[in-house]
């Protein structure tokens, strides 16, 4: 007979036996397998319980004591004891009775771990120590960070000195510029001041009105009148004009436009001589021609500079001579020269530095910032964060942790961005105080943060983190900034864009970085705390920005986290008391339409679990999820009843999508049920038992959730840690653990480098190094090898001693050698429930035969020979020679069948035959599949 059979693959167990086999040996094979893994694992118990007699009763008082404290830390502190126990009994090989001191200890230890289960201490370090090894690992990202930090403040630094040197080469100097003088704008201009425009006085107005916005200087004793003043300021001589030019100029006094220096006033009324030269600033002068009169710069310097000096000149002589007609300026002996105004190198337009700075200080201190989100998104993406929640972990410190640890990368970077700028001797360090940008840098450095923990709310995979926190790296450092810069110094713009703008933390930053860099700026004295010439009212409220914009991001990660969610839930309970009733009442008619439907042995289950203590007691769990995109709402779970005592293997069947994660995740708290109610060793679940639930359960997910930056060893001391343990209990669990898994050898290696059945152990491991009272484990096999995960199943044999175990598998094979009692949940119900012989023998219709013969001839006369033989048996199908029957259980005495069909081998053509018991798999396949029995 030739049936291969994979013994991991439930299907093949399924089909057939061997013909040189009995089925009742085979049977007697199965049951001796099952007795014999059994037998191991009670005689284990019983081992263990003779140890830890011969130990409790030494600490039997201290125990009691310990129940007492608290109902609490009674569920947790069993374990522990055990835990202390079993390892206790494992260091002493002579199992001697412990000695009173040896007592004392154990008694010490025991309660300084009730003492210590899942505080605050030991979870910060358990999360601080795996935040470090990943630090470790991911050392690669932070130093090329801290490595570009300082080949882009290099950068700046040498853009700043090349362009620096540049203007230095290019501008222009030139203190005192030739006069050029010419007859052409004498000649060419004066009749054009006369009739412009056919209405001299208007245009004389107009000048007369321009040339008040000039500064005039005149040398000479010349005291200004009204109409001069204050523009006419006289000076002895040529050079304390030309003085005053240079001054004015280094000072940017730029409203100067122009000036006339007299070389000869002489007023003799036969000889008057009159010399005089005009400067004027061609740039101011030039730009207001352009605004005045809308002529091209050429045109209007052209028209403007005569026109300028006939003013001067009508207006000095009318002064000089009043309005005698044989002095006017026709008659006088007038030269008219033109200079242009002095050029200087002006410092502040060298010091490129103090502009691009603050961008380039704003784009190097967000380059954390998407390394801050990825590490939040990295733990949500792989479940890690509702993983850790289920095994305990208390939200507050996770976050509290991942703080400090970004304070710290960013401590870092700031670190190298000061001695940076220290060494290049950036004015923004030399010349401000320190303290006034170390509090900038404390503010940013704490918003940053804030910002990140609020977006990394609304990220779900690690790559588009990446990509869009780059994204946001160069909008808020480069894009917005720029424009921000555009329209802030324009007083036209209105505060109310300037505030909305500044309620982007980035641009609250580069505009406190602008003022401070302003301020250090080339020939200013810099920021200082008393004497300060930074802008105080701009800068002061961008520090603010800062610290409120930090407190809402915190504000709002507290209440996408769900730190709000007690006060809120008490506040959404009472609006919707009347809402909720509604659904409850909907609900509860559901079940009661389709209570004929309910099986027996439910009904059973439903009375049982109602009185029963076992350690896990649902009653009426019912789940529904809201319907998205117009759906209707999801009912995952319609009021299941289930009660699993300790010591017992409870495997949940069902086919995908019947409910069985959603029944796991209720339990564990990562998800609150609709209706209903469940007990945790006799803990009601409930938001508020939920820390100490989480105490006393352990789970293993359906999907693998690890770093895989960490070893194996790493992940189980965290999560061993995070429970609790510590010290040399926690090395000693961490190590037998990787041993009863085979992942010992192994546990250096990290997560990555696992294979996928590797991986799986380690998810198991996870739930079992804890020792709790309660371990959901959800396909906990899934991708193993059939010799791993044989092993499995021995260790969560042997563990089950003192755990109630909830187990959902997908391998039929699996629920029947590790299960106690099955039930079969399909749609949100619970279809059946017992022990899988009794599901066997309730749903199996009873039993398969098959014949294989070795030709069209031979099959016939076996079909012939078959149905003559069982008349009620009943052909399933017939393909190639090979014909599969289902006979009735009460039909066919299993002694005769080997005689019957042996016998006739050779005569019948008969290559191959076999018979085969109902399966789970087809219990399970009649009940979910067409939910109809009898119709497989
Ligand atoms: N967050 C959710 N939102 C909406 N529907 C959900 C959600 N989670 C689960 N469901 C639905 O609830 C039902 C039960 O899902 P559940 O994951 O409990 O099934 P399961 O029995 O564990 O399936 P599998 O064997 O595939 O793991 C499914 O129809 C599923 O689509």
């Amino acid at each position: 007979m030739s049936t291969t059979s994979d013994p991991s693959d439930p299907s093949d167990l399924s089909e057939t036996q061997s013909s040189n086999t009995d089925l009742e040996l085979t049977d007697k094979k199965q049951r001796k397998e099952k007795k014999q893994r059994k037998d191991k694992s009670q005689k284990k118990d019983k081992k263990q319980r003779k140890k830890k007699k011969l130990q409790t009763s030494s600490s039997d008082e201290m125990s009691k004591q310990e129940s007492k404290s608290s109902s609490v830390s009674d569920s947790h502190s069993t374990p522990t004891n055990a835990t202390s126990l079993s390892i206790a009994s494992e260091e002493d090989d002579t199992l001697q009775p412990p000695s009173k001191s040896r007592n004392k200890k154990i008694k010490k230890k025991m309660r300084d771990l009730s003492k210590k289960k899942l505080g605050f201490k030991n979870q910060f370090i358990a999360l601080f120590l795996k935040n470090l090894y990943l630090q470790k690992r991911a050392k690669k990202t932070n130093l090329i960070i801290y490595a570009f930090t300082i080949i882009f403040i290099v950068y700046v630094f040498g853009v700043g000195e090349i362009v620096h040197r540049y203007l230095e080469e290019t501008i222009p100097e030139n203190k005192n510029p030739e006069s050029y003088e010419s007859d052409i704008f004498l000649n060419a201009n004066f009749p054009y001041v006369d009739t412009p425009t056919g209405s001299p006085d208007k245009f004389e107005g107009e000048l007369s009105a321009m040339s008040q916005n000039l500064t005039f200087y005149v040398t000479r004793d010349y005291e200004p009148d009204d109409q001069f003043q204050p523009i006419l300021t006289l000076y002895d001589t040529k050079d304390s004009l030309d003085d005053q030019f240079f001054q004015s100029y280094e000072k940017n006094l730029q409203e100067i436009a122009g000036g006339i220096y007299f070389e000869h006033l002489d007023l003799s009324p036969d000889s008057p001589k009159v010399e005089y030269s005009v400067y004027f600033n061609s740039t101011d002068t030039t730009n207001m021609i352009i605004q005045m009169y809308k002529q091209s710069q050429l045109e209007g310097l052209t028209m403007y500079m005569p026109t300028l000096v006939n003013t001067a000149n009508r207006n000095i002589f009318k002064k000089l001579w009043g309005d005698d007609p044989s002095k006017s300026g026709d008659a006088a002996d007038l030269f008219v020269g033109l200079k242009d105004f002095p050029e200087f190198k002006r410092k502040e337009a060298l010091d490129i530095m103090s502009i691009e700075q603050p961008f380039s200080f704003n784009f190097i201190l967000h380059m954390l910032f998407p390394v801050f989100m990825v590490s939040i998104v990295y733990e949500k993406e792989n479940l890690l964060i509702d993983l850790m929640k289920m095994m305990g972990l208390k939200t507050r410190i996770y976050w509290l942790v991942n703080w400090l640890f970004d304070w710290a990368l960013y401590f870092v970077q700031v670190t190298v961005f000061y001695i940076m700028l220290v060494i290049l001797r950036f004015r923004f360090i030399t010349q401000n105080d320190f303290s006034i940008h170390f509090v900038l840098l404390l503010l940013w450095g704490n918003t940053m943060i804030s910002m990140a923990f609020f977006l990394s709310n609304f990220f779900k995979k690690v790559k588009s983190t990446y990509i869009i926190g780059i994204f946001l790296v160069v909008f808020l450092t480069f894009v917005l900034p720029t424009y921000y810069w555009s329209i802030a110094g324009n007083n036209s713009t209105p505060y109310t864009i300037i505030f909305l703008l500044k309620c982007v933390p980035s641009i609250a930053f580069v505009q406190a970085l602008m003022a401070i860099s302003d301020a250090s700026a080339i020939g200013q004295p810099g920021a200082k705390i008393d004497e300060t010439s930074l802008d105080i009212k701009n800068t002061g409220s961008s520090y603010l920005f800062l610290f409120v914009q930090s407190i809402i991001f915190y504000t709002l990660t507290a209440y996408f986290n769900g730190f709000f969610d007690p006060v809120l839930n008490k506040i959404k309970h009472f609006i919707k008391k009347k809402f909720l009733k509604k659904i409850l009442h909907h609900t509860q008619t559901i079940d009661q339409d389709e209570e004929d439907e309910v099986p027996q042995d439910v009904l059973d289950e439903i009375k049982r679990v109602k009185n029963c203590d076992d350690e896990v007691r649902i009653l009426g769990l019912g789940k529904s999820y809201p319907g998205k995109d117009g759906n209707l709402p999801k009912h995952a779970l319609k009021g299941l009843h289930l009660g699993i005592p300790k010591g017992q293997i409870f495997a949940l069947l069902g086919p995908n999508g019947a409910g069985k994660t959603t029944t796991m995740s209720i339990l564990s708290g990562l998800i609150s049920p609709t209706f209903g109610k469940a007990y945790i060793n006799d803990l009601k679940l409930n938001r508020h038992n939920m820390d100490k639930i989480h105490q006393i359960i352990s789970i293993c997910p359906q999907y693998d959730c690890l770093w895989g930056e960490q070893s194996g060893w790493e992940t189980l001391e965290f999560f061993a840690r995070l429970h609790g343990y510590q010290g040399e209990i926690l090395k000693k669990r961490v190590t037998q653990t990787l041993q009863d898994l085979d992942l010992f050898e192994d546990r250096k290696k990290l997560i990555n480098e696992y294979s996928g059945g590797m991986k799986r152990r380690i998810s198991l491991a996870i739930s079992l190094i804890v020792d709790s009272k309660i371990v959901f484990l959800d396909e906990p096999t899934t991708g193993m090898d059939p010799s791993s995960k044989r092993k499995v199943w021995d260790v969560i044999q042997e563990k089950k001693a003192d755990r109630a175990i909830i187990l959902t598998t997908h391998s039929m094979e699996e629920a029947d050698a590790l299960a106690d009692r099955i039930g079969i949940l399909e749609n949100g119900k619970l279809r059946a429930i017992g022990v899988s012989e009794e599901l066997k023998k309730r749903f199996g219709k009873g039993y398969k035969f098959s014949i294989h013969t070795n030709s069209t001839k031979n099959d016939k006369r076996a079909h012939k020979y078959f149905m003559k033989k069982y008349p009620n048996a009943q052909l399933l199908n017939s393909l190639a020679c090979t014909r599969n029957y289902e006979i009735p259980k009460d039909d066919i005495l299993l002694s005769t069948v080997f005689n019957q069909f042996e016998s006739r081998k050779e005569k019948l053509g008969i290559l191959d035959w076999g018979i085969s018991h109902t399966t789970l798999e087809e219990v399970f396949l009649r009940i979910t599949v067409n939910n109809e029995i009898g119709d497989f």
